[in-house]
This record gives structure tokens, sequence and C-alpha cells, in this order.
């Protein structure tokens, strides 16, 4: 071991990350802060700004063609990491500031983007690096790339070997020769020889095409997933790094299929904006807002921000849901019915007369009310009889609408009614903590009805957006049905909100977005996997639907011991039933989620399915699954939920596009 270099190499690396990580503990723990920037790649404008301090934890590091006197005094490499700090000698930039792109390898903004040779990317397992892996992206890099700290290795295999974890490294810099021109210069590469790193224009499939640290994150992806999405920093690609580094002052929708890191890019990008690291130019002008569909969602990125944006008061993250919520008092289960029965329960249109209700009210002086939900109704209850003698609408379609709406008292139990009275409550009183809003992310944006964009409109007055969703997965026949009528729905002009596609599947196996992709039109059946092997779908027709679908999760269980499973179904309750008689027991706090023995099972309806993923999914009677515009947006977010298996439990026949395999 001791005479293998590349051996050599980890440990040193590990050394240097638990020296790393010690000083972030110490960091942690000063009250004041007393170390700033000490150049301005980290600030931008060499202000001293508070240090950034993260875990410890290395995602990468970058060496250049040779030394560099003008941004790193002479040195030719640096580490990117969730932290800045100097390690002996070798800076560590947050993975935030803008010289990072030269690991992301976005599109060059950065002078040293032009002068990169190498870059080291680090795989980490139970909290320590485990692997590294170097890719150049030169033709001929130097000998010895990255400059070794701790030059007193032995090289006679008698030697002992270098300890792996808790070293502390010399505080002497190293190479204060320049490397290239160090002993170690002269020997051999210490790593194994760097792979050349994919061209972003080179020839080759779609999905492989720039890819960067290609073998680590084929790993990650058939590795198992957990309940929650962990930071992808050291895999994330470079079409990935350009959407999250974007200004913060920019507005930009980014589309793509299932699994195609949409939520990945909406966390990071959070994460980013609110990073003390980045330039001030690129700063949203106020907080940050990430929104997404549903607890569940919260809760699955909600590890990734306490990782990448800790201790931040700028990220608010809250679903849709639980917006809606906090703006009419109403929780989610107090409230029945389905999301809309018409497009005027959540049109615009109705947030308009509401507005001019209020207004009307409030013209000669806003009158005093005991309770809040007093001032509410008050509206609602003029918009119930159209303004009274006034008329907030002289147009047939809408006199009768509003005609037909329930009482307050009534209304506040229906869920198709709680954007409007959602609405009406951000009027009447804005919500606190939801002021000085800059930025908004918005994912799962396909499924923002209309007035639900008002709500949000009014609570990102003046500020920028970020969207991300799939048309394809819309759940309802009300929501916008192009992107151009989200953005005008939010009053932005086209040309000021530009649409990125992102082109690669990241989650599930091509079988499984094959199988899936039978639901869309075939001029949409876009396939791009990065995983193409995996067990076809299996179809199990059944007469005991819950039974079977247990049993089927059972099984996925079994084969994913480490990983996650879920039944998907619009009518979980037989299901619940059939696992309480089996000895399960749901989660008080989260009853999606049942637990026996050491075994956790998630059995969820298909709307807080939204956005989340499991190893192993059970899907149960397509059938029951409603479609929308002849569309199975619904059906298509639950068939492409696993990463590796999907099983189909029916006993009603199948949608005619599904038809053709079963067992
Ligand atoms: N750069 C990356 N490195 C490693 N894993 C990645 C990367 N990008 C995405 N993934 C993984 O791919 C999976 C799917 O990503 P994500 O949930 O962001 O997709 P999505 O587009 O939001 O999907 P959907 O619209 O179906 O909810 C996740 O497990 C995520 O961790």
């Amino acid at each position: 071991m001791a005479s293998d270099p590349h051996a050599q190499e980890l440990a040193d690396e590990r050394a240097a990350e638990n020296q790393y990580k010690e000083a972030m503990d110490r960091r942690a723990r000063m009250p004041i802060p007393t170390q700033g920037a000490r150049n301005t790649l980290w600030t931008g404008t060499g202000q001293v700004k508070l240090p950034v301090g993260g875990f410890g934890q290395f995602v990468g590091r970058v060496a250049l063609v040779g030394p560099d006197p003008e941004h790193l005094d002479g040195r030719s490499d640096f580490y990117i990491g969730d932290g800045h700090y100097e390690l002996d000698g070798v800076e560590v930039f947050h993975w935030s500031a803008r010289v990072a792109c030269t690991f992301f390898r976005g599109s060059t903004h950065h002078p040293l983007c032009e002068r990169v040779a190498v870059i080291r990317t680090y795989a980490h397992r139970n909290g320590g690096i485990s692997e590294f892996y170097d890719e150049a992206i030169v033709d001929d890099p130097p000998g010895v790339p990255f400059r070794r700290r701790v030059l007193s290795i032995p090289a006679a295999p008698t030697r002992a070997v270098l300890p792996t974890t808790g070293r502390s490294l010399s505080t002497k810099p190293a190479a204060q020769s320049a490397p290239g021109k160090s002993d170690a210069a002269k020997t051999q590469p210490l790593g194994p020889e760097p792979v050349k790193a994919a061209s972003a224009k080179g020839p080759g499939s779609p999905e492989k095409d720039g890819l960067r640290a290609a073998d680590l994150l084929h790993a990650r992806l058939a590795a198992p997933r957990s309940d929650q999405l962990a930071s992808v920093l050291s895999t994330l690609q470079p079409d990935q790094y350009e959407v999250v580094a974007a200004p913060g002052r920019t507005n930009c929708i980014i589309e793509g299929q299932p699994g195609t890191g949409k939520t990945i890019i909406a966390a990071h990008r959070a994460a980013f904006l609110v990073s003390p690291a980045i330039e001030d130019q690129d700063k949203p002008e106020g907080k940050v807002m990430l929104v997404g569909p549903s607890r569940q969602y919260s809760h699955h990125v909600a590890h990734l921000l306490e990782r990448l944006a800790p201790a931040t008061r700028d990220l608010i993250v809250v679903s849709l849901q639980e917006l809606l919520e906090q703006l009419t008092g109403r929780s989610e289960n107090r409230v029945w019915g389905p999301p809309s029965y018409s497009w005027q329960d959540v049109s615009q249109e109705l947030a308009d007369f509401a507005f001019k209700a209020w207004r009307r009210i409030t013209s000669a002086g806003r009158p005093k009310y005991a309770k809040l939900r007093d001032a509410v109704e008050h509206v609602y209850e003029t918009l119930r009889v159209n303004g009274g003698d006034r008329p907030l609408t002289t147009e047939h379609e809408w006199r009768e609408y509003l005609r037909r709406l329930p009482r307050f008292r009534d209304a506040q139990d229906d869920r198709s009614l709680q954007p409007l009275l959602a609405y009406i409550g951000g009027q009447v009183q804005p919500l606190r903590a939801l002021q000085g809003i800059g930025h908004v992310i918005v994912d799962e944006a396909q499924d923002v009805h209309p007035l639900e964009w008002a709500v949000l409109t009014e609570i990102n007055a003046g500020g920028y957006w970020t969207l991300l969703g799939d048309l394809n997965q819309r759940r309802s026949d009300h929501t916008e049905g192009s992107w151009k009528n989200v953005a005008a729905a939010l009053a932005i002009e086209d040309e000021d909100l530009p649409l990125v596609r992102l082109q690669r599947g990241y989650r599930s196996t091509r079988p499984i977005i094959q199988f899936a992709n039978k639901l869309l039109p075939k001029t949409e059946r876009e396939l791009a996997s990065l995983q193409n092997e995996g067990p076809e779908p299996l179809v199990v027709t059944t007469k005991t639907l819950s039974p079977e679908a247990v049993a089927q999760a059972s099984g996925l269980l079994d084969r994913h011991p480490h990983g996650t499973v879920a039944i998907i179904d619009t009518d979980p309750e037989p299901t619940r039933e059939e696992l309480r008689a089996r000895g399960w027991i749901a989660d008080r706090a989260d009853v999606t989620r049942w637990r026996r023995d050491s075994r956790m099972l998630t059995v969820i309806d298909p709307d807080h399915a939204r956005g989340l993923e499991f190893d192993g999914v059970v899907v149960v009677e397509p059938w029951a699954f409603p479609p929308n515009l002849g569309r199975q947006g619904q059906l298509y977010t639950a068939l492409t939920r696993p990463n590796r298996e999907l099983v189909i439990v029916h006993q009603k026949p199948l949608p005619e596009e599904l038809r053709g395999r079963r067992r």
C-alpha cells in the first residue's frame, strides 16, 4: 500500500480534508468573524465579508497549466469546498464563488477558466473521502498537476503507510518552489492517469455529451436513494451549474422530462443565491423563496439545503400548500374536494375581482375588523354578491359564477376556493415573514394555477423568478398550458424569460422511461437516460389490489434493502388497511410513511408524490388516475418516480397506451 502512489495521494487528500474540517469546526465555534477574504476571487470586490463557513468537505480541486501570479499568488492549484479557507498555502474556495466555474466547467466566466489543466472530483463515504477522479482538460497536462502538500511520503515499500484520518499536516507550505519544478514534479503522476474530459461539443450520445466526473456520476445514480435529496455538488454537470449560478436578478424557465434534475437545480440554485460568497451583482435584492408542491417535497430537499445553505435567514422553503394554509389559516386536512371544479375557481380574473372588491371596501379608509378572518369574509361576501349595487363585473359568465359561490363558512372548507381565500388573505394582511423577497424559485411550476401565480406575484412584487417544470406532468386542465401563458401571468416579456431545456435523464432507467413515455404523444417521447440497464417494468393483473400491492412492495424492499420503496395509489386507504392488518404502523408526524421492524414504506397519493423519488415503486390501478386534456399527467408522474424498479398492479384495464406487457 505504502508504495502505491495513488493510495498515498488519497491518504494525503484525506488528511487535508480532516484539517479543513477541523478549521471549519473551529470557525463555527468562533463568536465573531475575524477572517475576511484574502483576495478578490472569493468576494469579487476585495472587501472583507463574513467568512463563509461550511462543514469542511472538499468538492473538488483544480490544477492550472502553470502558476498564476495574478489571482493565486503564484500558485497553480486550489480546492473547491463548502467554506473559504487557506489550507497550508492552498486556497479552498467556496463552491459558489465565481472561480468555482473552473471546476464545474460552465461556460467560461472567470479568467482562470482558460488555464485549467486538470480537475479532480472527490467521492465521499461515511463523511470522508473514499476516492478521487482526475480529468484532464488540456491535451498535455502537467506530470504532477496537484501539488502535494506532504512530501515526506517515503518511496520505499517497507516504510509506514500514511494514516488516512486525523493526520495534522505540516503548516509550512509544502511546495514553495513553483509547481512543476518540485521534486514531485519530476516523478510520474501520483494519481491514476487523468481521464480526458468529454468535450462539450464532441460527438457522442446527447445524454453523455459534456459529462464531467462521469464514473462517479454513474456510481451515484446506481446507488440506493434515501428519502431526502443529497447535495450533488461533486457531480453537478456543466449545464446544471450554468443555471444554478445564473445571476439572481434574472428570470429563467427550466423545462425537462421527469428525472432530468430540475429539483436538484432548484435546491442548489436556492443555496447559491443566498450564499455570502457570491458576487454582489449576482445577489438577488432580497430573500429567496423556494416553493415546492407539498410538505413531502419540503422534507425531500431539507437535508440538501441544511448542508449547502446552513444558518441562513435569507432562504424560505415552503410548499404551495403550506403557503395557502398560512394565508387562509386552514390546514390541508380540513378542506375537501378537488383543487378546482372549473377554470374560474383558480383564474386570474377572480383575483382581479377580489382585488377590486378590497380596493372598494378600503377606498374610504380601512374598516376596523375584530379578526383578520372578518376582513377576508367581508371581501369574499362582496365578491359573492358581485359588489352589490355596483357590480364588479357585468359579464354574464362571471356574474353566474359569483352568484353560485357558497357562503363564506362553507367556502372555508372547500379546497377549490383556498387559492381565492389565500389571495384575499394576502391582500388584507400580507404575511410578515414573506416580506422582502427578491427571488422566487418555483419547482413543479406546471401545476401552479393562475390564481396561485397571482398569490405568488403579490409576494414577489418586482422580484425575479426561476421556474422549473414539465408540462407533460400537468395534473389539471386549469393550470397554464404553455410557458408563454405563465410569462404573461407574471407580467414578464417573453425575451426576459429564457427557456432552458434539460435533456439528460438522471433518475429512471431506460426501460422505465420507455414504458412511461408511451403515455406521451410520439413527438414528445424523448429518451436520454444515463442509466441504460435495469429490469423491465412489471405489470401484474390481480383481483386483490391492495394485498398484491403490499406483496409487491415487500418484494421491492427485499431487493432494495438499503433503498426506498413507495406505493402510489389514487385511493390509498385500502392499502393502508392492508398494512395495518400486517402489523405496519403509520408514522405520526407523516402518515405517508409506514414502518414495520426496521422496514420503511411510503404509501402516497399521486398529488403528494410529485417531485419525490424511490428505488422501487408500485403504481396501483392506473385506470383510476384522472386524465386531463386527454393526457395522463398524474399517471405519467407516478410511473416516473422510481429510480430502478417499477411494478404496476391493476384490476381494471390499463390505459390503451400501456397495454402490451403483462405477467
Ligand atoms: N449532477 C447530478 N449528480 C448526481 N445525481 C444527480 C445529478 N442531477 C440529478 N441527479 C439525481 O437525479 C435524480 C432526479 O433528479 P431530480 O429529482 O432533480 O429530477 P426532476 O427533473 O426534478 O424530476 P421530476 O420532474 O420527475 O420530479 C435525483 O436522485 C438526483 O439526485
